[in-house]
């Protein structure tokens, strides 16, 4: 099939090779020409596990614009454009969407087939489904559940596919089910419902993640109070499959460019439908993320007084979670920004964040190794649960730096080791 991707960010650059690999001829666009230039010439313009190797493959399929024009060709257009939070307001900035549908319609016509990825407030569909059906073509919403660090096979191997369609809507199903012919022929489960169901699922289940990560971050605060250890309760209750034990890691709390501006997102449209009450409990969600971030600021002046200024603190991780770049909402950042705002020397150093961090941040001090980050340093830090920081041979950081306390703000470490090798340890609702 010919297909256009309008937005080719953390989504949408990875939605249009997957597709060119799923056998389409697609043609990804953007506004952004630093974007397209290096997608053109094959490299990813973030990092992603897969995708460098993916526009790679592409087999000639794969090309990309910033002339919107050329969509013209294509006959399914998807629209993976952001939705950040708006400034001043949880809402959702839908700037983005909007001007992306309005280059769309000069371009579109009957038979094609425009189709939502970003995530939006419930009712974004039906208001846009007239101006596209002006033009006689048609839409659906097919909400997007790729992890970051996981899009490629998230993509390629979906646990689920959803369709939202105006009612009745079989050509729409039917294009859709051509275009994922092939993890539908693996058994991928597809539910086929209308617009305002599907976006629903789509913040619904980020609500529901978000809520599950601060449900265990509220048990860790009761875990410092009582001795308990958040980590063992967590193993012990996810035992119970009505439970499950993903996404109950105590730490830091949730970041990121979808969960805390998507919760926030769905308080507001749920105040705009008059059942903002429905929805109160993820304020509560989000105060205890943030009080998180907090939690370890505190520990950091336990160790080292509340005078921190002039103070060195290494960072290790950036990013909001391993196996991306990317700082959006990042609790790691945000913590060694605030740092840095008490005048502390933030040594700070990540596998692939770093540029990322500094384009945000740049009054850190930035390493390219953790041997680097921690030399000098008077506490440790480890905020995103990177590989190569898990690994890390507490024996031997103790030959890097003078410094004995490690704060393990995602409970990565193996605490043991660390006091074993003469460090005072501290997790996040751990004793
Ligand atoms: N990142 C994820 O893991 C993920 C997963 C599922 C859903 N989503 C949703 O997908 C949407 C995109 O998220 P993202 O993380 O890719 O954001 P992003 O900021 O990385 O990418 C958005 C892209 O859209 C481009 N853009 C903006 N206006 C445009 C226009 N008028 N025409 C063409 N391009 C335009 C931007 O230049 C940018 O490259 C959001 O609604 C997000 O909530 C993201
Ligand atoms: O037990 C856990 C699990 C996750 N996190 C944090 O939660 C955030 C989000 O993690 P994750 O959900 O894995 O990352 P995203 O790539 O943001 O993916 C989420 O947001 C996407 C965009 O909407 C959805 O498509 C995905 O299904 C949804 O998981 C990160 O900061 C993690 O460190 C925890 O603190 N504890």
């Amino acid at each position: 099939m010919r297909i256009s991707v309008i937005g080719c960010g953390y989504l949408g650059a990875v939605h249009a090779a997957c597709m060119a690999e799923l056998g389409h001829d697609v043609i990804g666009v953007d506004v952004d020409q630093a974007k397209i230039d290096a997608l053109s010439e094959g490299r990813a313009p973030f990092f992603e596990p897969g995708l460098p190797e993916l526009l790679k493959a592409e087999h000639g399929r794969l090309r990309f614009t910033t002339d919107i024009s050329e969509v013209s060709h294509a006959r399914v257009h998807f629209v993976a454009v952001g939705t950040p939070q708006l400034e001043g307001s949880n809402a959702a900035d839908m700037r983005f969407v909007d001007a992306s549908i309005d280059a769309l319609l000069p371009h579109i016509g009957p038979g094609h087939l425009v189709v939502g990825k970003s995530t939006v407030p419930v009712g974004t569909a039906a208001r846009l489904a007239e101006k596209v059906e002006a033009t006689g073509a048609e839409l659906a919403w097919n909400p997007e559940f790729l992890r970051e660090g996981f899009a490629v096979s998230d993509t390629l191997t979906p646990d689920r596919l959803v369709y939202g369609v105006r009612r009745g809507d079989d050509r729409a199903s039917d294009v859709l089910d051509e275009v994922y012919r092939r993890p539908l022929s693996t058994g991928t489960p597809r539910i086929i419902t209308d617009y305002a169901t599907a976006e629903l699922v789509k913040v619904s289940a980020n609500a529901f993640l978000a809520t599950k990560i601060s449900f265990i971050n509220a048990m860790a605060e009761i875990a410092e109070v009582t001795g308990a250890d958040v980590t063992t309760l967590a193993d012990a209750i996810g035992h119970d499959a009505r439970i499950g034990r993903r996404f109950l890691n105590a730490g830091v709390g949730f970041g990121g460019g979808c969960l805390p501006k998507d919760i926030r997102a769905f308080q507001a449209r749920a105040e705009e439908l008059g059942v903002g009450h429905a929805l109160a409990f993820l304020d509560d969600v989000d105060q205890v993320n943030l009080r998180r971030r907090q939690r370890v600021l505190d520990l950091i002046t336990d160790a080292l007084g509340t005078e921190l200024a002039g103070r060195t603190v290494a960072v290790l991780g950036v990013t909001f979670k391993p196996d991306s770049d990317d700082v959006r909402d990042s609790p790691a950042l945000d913590i060694a920004a605030r740092l840095a705002l008490r005048g502390v020397r933030v040594k700070a150093t990540d596998p692939e964040g770093i540029e990322t961090a500094r384009a945000k941040v740049p009054s850190l001090d930035y390493h390219p190794s953790a041997r680097d980050a921690v030399a000098g340093a008077e506490v440790v830090t480890v905020l995103t649960e990177w590989r190569e920081f898990r690994e890390l041979d507490p024996r031997e950081v103790s030959t890097w730096t003078d410094a004995r306390t490690i704060i393990d703000g995602r409970n990565c470490l193996d605490a043991g080791a660390w006091r074993a090798a003469g460090w005072t340890y501290h997790g996040l609702g751990r004793p």
